[in-house]
């Protein structure tokens, strides 16, 4: 079997304690998939060092995964991280235009980045590795090592949503990204809708054509284009949600709760999961069920996220204003609603929390995917299991027919999903949590990986029977 060659943004290099505090999907489900197949795992470290150029990597074993990261120093990690990643790609595959920023200065340092990586790559890679490139931070990697010779099948997944063709052609490089793009063997999306997508952006715009049955030919290259929908461990998860009355952090939870019904979020502190829209449908959800008062506690576990971007520093204002206001007007001296944490927590706490909510609310104005969803349902009890409020504009609700299903722009439909689900009879929430298991089990994260490597890995020249077996 080739030897894998995973390269991301972020790389969880194991502590020397072996944990790491992953609060993000893609490390999460990179670090289940490696573990299981073994590999080389590159990208940043994370780390950012003064003014020194990138051109050192700390190369690091543990079990049978090498780690291979390099630090960036501040020009670098404001330009194409905090930048050109997180001010313009990042908005602009959330659909919010109005929140992206086009700086010269940023494009030139992500494409310069990308430049370095590739050049520290290079050197590290056999003939036959397998290279799977994560993420909208490094889009351009696979066309930088083409250019220095490197004939490897090279995959690229993208973990957020792709967007329509008016939409991505207000970013000023629009072409060159979708050249980038067309390097690549294999581009996998979350969704049918995110390959929709593309494939209108690669049409309408002119910059390709498709071959039928998921291939494409642009700029003078042939490549494959399918949905692959991320999964959890599934299994593991379960297991954990299992031990979770025995974690600390779920102990004194239940204790402090005492009779109240727990609803829980979990997201990081982003403008994209709608959690400020999820605290005034909870809110609304208060008022109009008098019987909550005092009975039901929404518990938000809410991380910091990439602080240095403007618009995350604002919303950590507004929410903490918003859940402020909310605690005032609607608590009383004995009733908090809203408990609101900006603190990552370990994944054997989150299992046991999720376990004991009766509802999960997973309300992204726009996701990828989003884990915490399938997360939240892996880790029920299959005899009380608690019910699932979910975003229709999440990838998960492409799979997710046992949640509720909701608008989280219509704020008073999700505040009446939430008195639905902490109502609803144990034999319809049963029926639901029925009908997602037996996918979440299937589809997990390891079949991910399977799915991906296994089309990448096997149509070397253009097939389009080949094609159509492999990714229907
Ligand atoms: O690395 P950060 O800037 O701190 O952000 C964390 C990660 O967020 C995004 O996750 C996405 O990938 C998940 C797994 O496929 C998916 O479920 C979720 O919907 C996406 O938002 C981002 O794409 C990652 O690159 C970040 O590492
Ligand atoms: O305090 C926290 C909050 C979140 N997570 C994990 O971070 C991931 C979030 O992934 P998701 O796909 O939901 O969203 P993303 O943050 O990647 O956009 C999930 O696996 C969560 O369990 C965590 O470990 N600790």
């Amino acid at each position: 079997m080739a030897r894998l060659v995973v390269v991301s943004n972020r790389v969880p290099v194991p502590s020397a304690k072996g944990g790491t505090a992953a609060a993000g999907g893609l490390a999460v489900a990179l670090e289940a998939a490696l573990k299981s197949r073994g590999g080389l795992w590159f990208g940043w470290s994370g780390k950012t060092s003064g003014d020194r150029e990138i051109e050192w990597l700390e190369i690091r074993d543990h079990g049978n995964v090498t780690y291979a990261v390099a630090d960036l120093n501040r020009r670098d990690v404001d330009e194409y991280y905090t930048g050109f990643a997180n001010r313009a790609l990042w908005p602009l595959c959330h659909y919010r235009l109005d929140l992206t920023d086009f700086s010269r200065k940023d494009m030139a340092g992500y494409f310069r980045v990308n430049r370095s990586f590739a050049r520290l790559l290079a050197p590290l890679l056999r003939p036959d590795d397998l290279i799977w490139v994560h993420d909208y931070h490094l889009i351009p990697l696979a066309a930088e090592l083409r250019h220095m010779g490197v004939k490897n099948r090279i995959g690229f997944f993208h973990h957020i949503p792709w967007p329509p063709a008016d939409v991505l052609s207000t970013l000023p490089v629009h072409d060159t990204i979708m050249r980038g793009l067309a390097a690549y063997d294999l581009v996998g999306f979350q969704t049918d809708y995110d390959v929709e997508n593309f494939a209108g952006c690669m049409i309408r715009e002119g910059f390709g054509k498709s071959l039928g049955h998921g291939w494409f030919e642009s700029y003078g290259h042939k490549f494959q284009v399918g949905n692959f929908a991320i999964g959890i461990d599934t299994q593991t998860f379960v297991a954990m949600a299992e031990e979770g009355m025995k974690n600390s952090i779920v102990k004194r939870t239940c204790d402090s709760l005492r009779n109240c019904d727990l609803v829980i979020g979990v997201d990081r502190l982003d403008y994209s999961k709608g959690i400020g829209q999820r605290i005034e449908a909870f809110s609304r959800f208060c008022e109009m069920s008098p019987s909550a008062k005092g009975q039901v506690t929404f518990l938000q576990i809410t991380p910091k996220s990439r602080s240095e971007v403007p618009e995350y520093a604002q919303m950590q204002r507004d929410i903490a204003e918003l859940t402020g206001r909310v605690n005032g007007s609607l608590g009383d001296v004995d009733w908090t609603p809203i408990r609101y944490v900006n603190k990552t927590l370990g994944r054997g706490a989150l299992a046991g929390l999720y376990r004991i909510a009766k509802a999960g609310l997973v309300t992204p104005l726009r996701d990828g995917m989003n884990l915490v969803a399938k997360e939240y349902v892996a880790a029920q009890d299959p005899t009380d299991p608690g019910v699932l409020v979910l975003s229709r504009f999440a990838g998960a609700a492409r799979e997710m027919d046992g949640a509720l299903i909701v608008n989280p722009y219509d704020v008073e439909a999700t505040a009446n999903a939430i008195g639905r689900a902490i109502s609803m009879p144990v034999e319809a929430r049963r029926e639901r949590y029925n009908s997602m298991m037996p996918k979440l089990l299937e589809h997990d994260v390891a079949a991910w990986c399977r799915d991906f490597l296994d089309v990448l890995s096997a149509n070397e020249e253009f097939e389009p029977e080949a094609g159509l077996r492999a990714l229907n």
